[in-house]
């Protein structure tokens, strides 16, 4: 079949067999191109299937020539249907990964379940006996609690106050003043309870208990903190409260690990167009303001430079690049005093008819597409496709 992008608001709901390839081709081009690194050998990645996960697990395998086992919630294709970006990126790495000789192996499940961390505790005693690095990639609207089986749905809210904050319509490409309310205690403990650090925790004992964690193993969860534009909806918000949670989680877990040389520690990366925050109010029009400035500057990056970068200069890097928090920095290009400034001073002169111009909506619509396996250079779009593509070694819980 020949299958174009559907996309409905912040989604793309066809995605694009062969250029989920090509984009999964250039990033191992690209961590290749940077030459190797003495990084891990055997890596568990949960979040393993776009996004800045994905990066983690490209850059693991083919510039640290690592075992990967990548954990992740996604859909294949049946008949008519296509199926997930995440399914096609992990489809093509696996192809690529055996191609060279790299063990991969995945888990198709809730990561939340206890069932997919014992699948994913099994394979790794079975196949690698024991992992050195845990990379923590998850970004999910709910999540169903293994032990109450309470469900919790997070929100991208304020707290305290009702937000009015100028956005980007990326539908009808106009601006448009969002407002949204404050969000309720609950609101907070739910979002909290989705993206904060109880689940993080939890794969690490499980891992911990069941002897899969060998000494000296690292482990990594992905943070954003922004500067003064994103605050009110990012740091200062429900997500922000979720992301704190992970700060005071970590302190826990790396005394956990440090017992035997190991170490944890919240990894700080740049924003960028990803499913997760295309989902967030603003960031279409910061993204788009942030490009172009990047751009300008000669500093943008995408998720492989950011996480290929974070592992050399940070996580297996005598010097870290790390806050007083203790946290890894890979988003201080983004936050520049003189990016954010100039960020700052066009935010308020952007209007239906500069759009494109004082802004890089060409690049985030690009970007976002991309994500789908759309607009990607080569790829014959025309070409009937087969949107049932098999992942080998793939365990579906
Ligand atoms: N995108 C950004 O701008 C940005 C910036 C800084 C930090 N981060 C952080 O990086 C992390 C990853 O975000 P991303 O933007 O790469 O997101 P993403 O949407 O691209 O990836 C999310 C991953 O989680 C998996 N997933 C979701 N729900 C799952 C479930 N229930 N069980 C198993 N797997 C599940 C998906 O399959 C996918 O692999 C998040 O913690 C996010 O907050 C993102």
């Amino acid at each position: 079949m020949v299958i174009k992008p559907r996309v409905r608001g912040f989604i793309c709901v066809t995605a694009h067999p062969t250029g989920c390839e090509v984009n999964v081709k250039q990033q191992i081009d690209y961590v290749k191109a940077q030459g190797p690194f003495h990084g891990p050998k055997r890596v568990l990645v949960i979040g393993a299937s776009t996004g800045y996960g994905l990066a983690a697990r490209i850059s693991a395998a083919f510039a640290s020539g690592a075992a990967t086992v990548g954990v992740f919630l996604e859909r294949p294709g049946e008949g008519n249907k296509p199926g997930t970006a995440g399914w096609y990126n992990s489809a093509a790495f696996h192809k690529f990964a055996e191609a060279e000789g790299l063990y991969a192996s995945s888990v198709n499940g809730d990561a939340f379940s206890d069932a997919v961390k014992q699948q994913t505790i099994d394979i790794i005693k079975r196949d690698l006996g024991q992992v050195d690095l845990v990379v923590y990639s998850l970004a999910a609207p709910r999540r169903t609690h293994p032990k109450t089986g309470q469900v919790y749905n997070s929100t991208l809210k304020p707290i305290g106050k009702t937000l009015r904050q100028r956005g980007l319509d990326t539908d009808k490409e106009v601006i448009k003043e969002n407002v949204i309310e404050p969000a309720t205690e609950e609101e907070i403990a739910n979002t909290v309870a989705v993206m904060g650090g109880e689940d993080w925790q939890m794969w690490i004992e499980a891992l911990d208990q069941a002897g899969v964690l060998a000494d000296g193993a690292k482990t990594t969860a992905f943070t954003y903190l922004g500067e003064k534009i994103t605050h009110d909806i990012y740091w200062n918000g429900t997500i922000g409260a979720a992301k704190k949670d992970l700060d005071q989680r970590v302190l826990k877990i790396r005394e956990q690990l440090a017992a035997r040389g190991g170490d944890a520690r919240v990894a700080v990366l740049k924003a960028l167009v990803t499913q997760a925050s295309s989902a967030i109010p603003m960031m279409p029009l910061y993204l788009s303001l942030l490009f172009k400035v990047m751009k300008k500057a000669g500093t943008h990056e995408g998720c492989i430079e950011q996480v290929d970068g974070l592992y050399r200069d940070s996580l297996y890097n005598d010097h870290p690049i790390m806050d007083e928090e203790g946290r890894l920095r890979a988003d201080y290009k983004e936050l520049a005093p003189d990016i954010q400034a100039e960020v700052a001073a066009l935010w308020d002169q952007v209007t239906d008819e500069n759009l494109y111009e004082l802004t890089d909506f060409k690049g985030y619509k690009s970007d976002f597409l991309r994500l789908f396996g759309f607009g990607v250079e080569g790829v014959d779009y025309e070409a009937d496709v087969n949107p049932e593509v098999p992942i080998r070694n793939l365990t579906q819980v």
